[in-house]
């Protein structure tokens, strides 16, 4: 296909694109039991747990993932790497398509693209010594002479700041601490002299203390090493230290890209503007406004239409006829969503009043906007009797255009992408 090859030949000239992932979707299938499908008449469903996702991660670059659990952030690493198979898309690294790799040719890539892992408790073999079980991979790989692979480990012990080496090299990884053991799977990750790193919550299961040495093992051999690394972490402020550039995702979208200082000093989709304001601040002299994400990550089998983040989205774009406050407009439309989907969160189980509905939400009993009050109380009278055409009102008289196809992705500032409507700039709507 025409487009596939022009990427690929832009891939070829980019010279300081390691990865690129163009398009990349990850689906797992749930009800996947063709029994449970013809016994319970049910149709495959897919988990998104990555979908649709772009980005170029330059030479020697540190790249994050941030976004809440369940966004999909360690699906995407390990699929850019091919720990997982892609569903869809393509994955280039230093300029070849990797996607389809197998047999030989992706073991030769697997030498390239390391990773270490989370736990640095259950990640290593208890029954190998430190020695072991960083020689390891050489052998796998059949890499150089007992010898030489005995220079290397202990080389690569030294470089992971387990000095002196000797000392470790017999110890077995029960006899370690945290701190230690996670530099024996970073001295793992680094035996076959990789250029690509995944670190998947490389310091989150370490105390507070031996965090900050691990992130400079980390900034060390990035220098020294020229690594290009993937940081996956709930902690955006580890990453604003240690990445040159963030991506935030969301429910299996990447929907906002930028330089790391940008994305946490000045956040553009209000998906991001409320996970960073949430980041105890550096600077307490510095007023930030706490945006409280309301709810939990949806289910990312049924993943929202539009812009997935619409139904907690704090600046969620009104009709363009509705004319109410921000908040009030939040409130009739957190309404207006459970009233759809039968699943009012109300606090008793007796029938309630349209008032005491409205009061739940934090919807005032009379609205300032004349037409969406009726609307609403049109559907809040007829509740109990499920009557389709006031709810149809309802559905179509206050849709949201954050509800509606697939949101593009814009350029928000000189060096921030996002993908939400309020950064469209042939659009109507106004960035507060
Ligand atoms: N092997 C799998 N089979 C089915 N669903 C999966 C599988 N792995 C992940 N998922 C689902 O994919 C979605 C994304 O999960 P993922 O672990 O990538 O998110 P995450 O952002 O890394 O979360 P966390 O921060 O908690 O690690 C979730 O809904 C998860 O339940």
């Amino acid at each position: 296909m025409s487009l596939t090859s022009e990427t690929d030949e832009r891939a070829t000239q980019a010279d300081d694109v390691k990865l690129r992932l163009e398009n990349l979707d990850k689906h797992f299938a749930v009800n996947q039991g063709i029994l449970s499908r013809i016994l319970r008449g049910e149709s495959s469903q897919y988990v998104h747990a990555v979908d649709d996702v772009s980005v170029e991660i330059a030479d020697g670059e540190a790249f994050g993932l941030a976004g809440e659990s369940g966004c999909g952030k360690t699906t995407l690493g390990k699929t850019a790497i091919k720990l997982t198979e892609p569903t869809n898309g393509r994955i280039i690294f230093d300029g070849e398509d990797v996607t389809d790799l197998s047999g030989g040719d992706l073991k030769a890539f697997r030498r390239e693209a390391q990773v270490i892992h989370q736990n640095p408790y259950d990640s290593i073999n208890p029954r190998f010594t430190v020695y072991e079980w960083v020689e390891e991979p050489l052998i796998v790989h059949d890499i150089g002479t007992p010898e030489e692979r005995e220079a290397r480990v202990l080389e690569t012990l030294e470089m992971a700041g387990l000095e002196p080496p000797e000392a470790y090299a017999h110890e077995y990884p029960t006899e370690l601490s945290g701190g230690e053991r996670q530099r024996v799977g970073i001295a793992r990750a680094l035996v076959l002299e990789p250029s690509f790193l995944l670190a998947d919550e490389p310091a989150s299961m370490l105390d507070v203390s031996i965090r900050a040495s691990i992130l400079e093992v980390f900034e060390r051999l990035q220098d020294e090493l020229g690594l290009t690394a993937l940081y996956i972490s709930h902690d955006l402020s580890l990453l604003k230290h240690i990445c040159d550039r963030i991506g935030i995702m969301y429910l299996g979208e990447l929907v906002e890209v930028g330089p790391a200082d940008e994305i946490i000093d000045n956040p553009q989709h209000p998906y991001t503007q409320a996970l960073v304001s949430s980041v105890p601040r550096v600077d307490p002299d510095v007023d930030r406004e706490r945006i409280e994400l309301v709810g939990e990550v949806p289910d990312a089998v049924d993943v929202p239409s539009g812009c997935r983040f619409h139904p907690r989205c704090p600046k969620l774009i009104p009709p363009e006829d509705v004319d109410l406050e921000q908040d009030v407009w939040r409130a009739v439309a957190n309404l207006r969503r459970d009233l759809l989907e039968d699943d009012l969160a109300l606090a008793d189980d007796e029938t309630p009043t349209p008032a005491a509905i409205r009061a739940e939400y934090g919807v005032p009993d009379e609205l300032s906007d004349s037409h969406v009050d009726e609307v609403l109380s049109a559907a809040l009278e007829t509740y109990t009797q499920s009557d389709e055409a006031t709810l149809d009102r309802l559905r179509e008289a206050l849709e949201s255009p954050c509800e509606r196809g697939s949101i593009p992705t814009y350029q928000a500032t000189g060096v921030q992408r996002s993908q939400c409507l309020l950064h469209d700039p042939d659009g109507p709507y106004q960035v507060e």
